[in-house]
């Protein structure tokens, strides 16, 4: 999707200042079910009760990529950030989301690089679909409910352009073309951005009636895919590809629309021209929700193939995890701007780690393996209960993820507090059930989210991973015996002791050794004092910690 992108913020923000915002003015809220959540509509400019036709079929189009190359980490950002929503309005306020998302396999980037890379267009986009599709999958974003790509809907857009045509709201031209009229749909153009037509002008095309009529169907260029039409051969345009592949999967209206900031204008806002004219209706979509862009730290630019200053997805993958990605993405609203940089990874990357971290030393306190002073456990019931009302309250309200965040954060930093007091005897009630409380939530929190601080040898259900899992639990057992038997030494005291001791110095040893070299193998055993000991597996792009580390 890389056609003209309109006016800059700039020229948005001025037209707004000039009186001409008309937007939110017309917009009617929808009747149907209230999800009990407020959004952010770029509809009207500010929060509304998302009410949804039906919360067990809510209709969601999304408007997808343009496979013409390697994704990179602002399209990540986008749609992750989308499928957060998405995981939170599923888990969190019982809604089914039925998403469909476009595959935008024909257009002009797509036909130029085909050509310098000598292959067919349908044969770059097939293979640049799959990697995106191989990308998402590796960042833990849902796939949409259906994927639908241009080419597969050439028939249904022609029908939808002769539909727009029979309403009096578009024209062929004689070579071929045919344009949407925006001087017939008069001040019903600019819902979404208060925009005016003029802004809209996309160079180069001559045989438009007005500068600002944008096109529907292209008329062929030589050496260009096409396909025939009622106008000639040609190919679609880019925005009456969403139109029509969301009409045709959920008929005259839609609760969401969602893309990054910088598709509001002009590409929705001429879907939804197209839309309205189409459906002969005053309201098309109900909510459009935009997510901010990923900027590089210090540029004023969104992270861009045009501007060469991206980092792909798979790049990045080799060095931090999706999980470490997302964490970074929940951290700021999914609307603002966030900027790149190295250091803010590793932060988010040291947070995630602190939050394992205290869910494996929760875990052994209730096993028993971690034993520590009383509990405050009025406290910490109390603070589980206010944290969950708070965390919900937050989601509710334009899903503030950051402060959601920042709450769980606040429960686990009282939690750790109260098992820090750690003492190398058994002393005092003990209060399992609470950590356990508070471990199940944390956890579930994060699963919503799409992160998983689960212990990790739990996760797969494989058999071969079954077989290993036991194999290290044999391994650690037998490991623990050798160390109490090295350390042990009962009936023996004083010189005795102290060369017994000696004597078993080379087994401590090999402990050690053992330790450190299954660290190799990404995992990592923790000695709870000489009882006991536990181990889990370390993903290195998201966990660097010492061997053992609160031994
Ligand atoms: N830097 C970014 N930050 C956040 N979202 C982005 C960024 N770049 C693209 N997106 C979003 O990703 C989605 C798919 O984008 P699209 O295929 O149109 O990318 P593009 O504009 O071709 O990318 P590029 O500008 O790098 O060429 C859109 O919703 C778009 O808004
Ligand atoms: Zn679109």
């Amino acid at each position: 999707m890389l056609r003209a992108r309109g006016p800059g913020p700039g020229a948005l923000l001025l037209r707004a200042a000039l009186g001409l915002g008309r937007r939110g003015r017309s917009w009617q809220r929808p009747q149907g079910q209230d999800t009990g959540v407020q959004v952010h509509n770029s509809l009207t400019g500010r929060k509304e009760p998302l009410i949804v036709a039906r919360s067990d079929a809510v209709s969601w189009y999304s408007c997808g990529p343009t496979v013409y190359d390697h994704a990179h980490l602002g399209h990540a950002c986008s749609y992750v950030r989308f499928d957060i929503i998405r995981r939170i309005l599923t888990r969190v306020f019982g809604c089914n989301v039925v998403m469909a998302m476009s595959i935008t396999d024909v257009d002009d980037k797509i036909i130029k690089r085909a050509n310098e890379m000598n292959v067919t267009p349908a044969s770059l986009a097939s293979l640049f679909e799959e990697e995106f599709k191989q990308d998402m999958a590796a960042l833990k974003v849902l796939p949409p409910t259906v994927y639908l790509r241009v080419t597969e809907n050439i028939p249904q857009i022609i029908a939808f352009i002769e539909g727009i045509i029979a309403h009096g709201h578009a024209y062929s031209t004689a070579t071929g073309s045919v344009y949407f009229d925006l001087h017939a749909r008069g001040d019903k153009y600019g819902k979404l951005v208060n925009t005016v037509p003029s802004a809209t002008a996309e160079p180069g095309d001559s045989d438009k009636r007005h500068s600002s009529d944008f096109a529907l169907w292209k008329a062929a260029k030589p050496q260009e895919v096409f396909w025939a039409s009622p106008w000639g051969d040609g190919r679609p345009g880019w925005h009456i590809e969403c139109s029509t592949m969301a009409s045709e999967v959920f008929g005259s209206h839609l609760d969401i629309h969602t893309g990054g900031i910088d598709l509001a204008f002009p590409h929705h806002e001429n879907e939804i021209a197209q839309s309205e004219v189409f459906h002969q209706c005053q309201q098309w979509g109900n909510y459009f929700l935009h997510s901010g862009h990923l900027h590089v730290k210090g540029t004023e630019e969104k992270m861009s193939k045009s501007l060469k200053n991206y980092i792909t997805i798979k790049d990045f993958l080799k060095t931090f995890s999706p999980d470490v990605f997302r964490l970074f993405c929940l951290r700021t609203n999914y609307r603002s701007a966030i900027e790149y940089s190295d250091s803010t990874l590793v932060e988010a990357k040291h947070l995630l780690l602190g939050l394992a971290s205290f869910v494996e030393d929760a875990r052994a306190y209730v096993k028993g393996q971690l034993t520590c002073g009383p509990v405050e456990e009025d406290v910490l019931w109390e603070r589980l209960t206010s944290t969950k009302k708070a965390v919900k309250a937050a989601l509710a309200n334009d899903f503030d993820t950051p402060r959601a965040v920042n709450t769980i954060l606040d429960l686990v930093h009282h939690a750790n507090r109260q098992l820090r007091a750690v003492s190398k005897e058994a002393s005092g009630p003990r209060s399992p059930t609470v950590f356990g409380a508070i471990i199940s939530y944390v956890e579930q929190f994060f699963e919503t989210v799409g992160i998983s601080l689960a212990n990790r040898q739990c996760v797969s259900g494989d058999s071969s991973t079954v077989t290993l899992r036991c194999v290290v639990d044999e391994l650690v057992r037998f490991r623990l015996k050798v160390r109490q038997y090295a350390l042990d030494t009962p009936g023996a005291a004083g010189e005795a002791r102290k060369r017994q001791l000696q004597e078993r110095q080379p087994l401590l040893e090999a402990c050690d050794t053992l330790r450190q070299d299954l660290v190799t193998h990404g995992i990592n055993v923790k000695d709870r004092g000489s009882a006991a000991s536990t181990w889990e597996l370390l993903d290195p792009r998201t966990r660097h910690q010492k061997p053992g580390d609160r031994g």
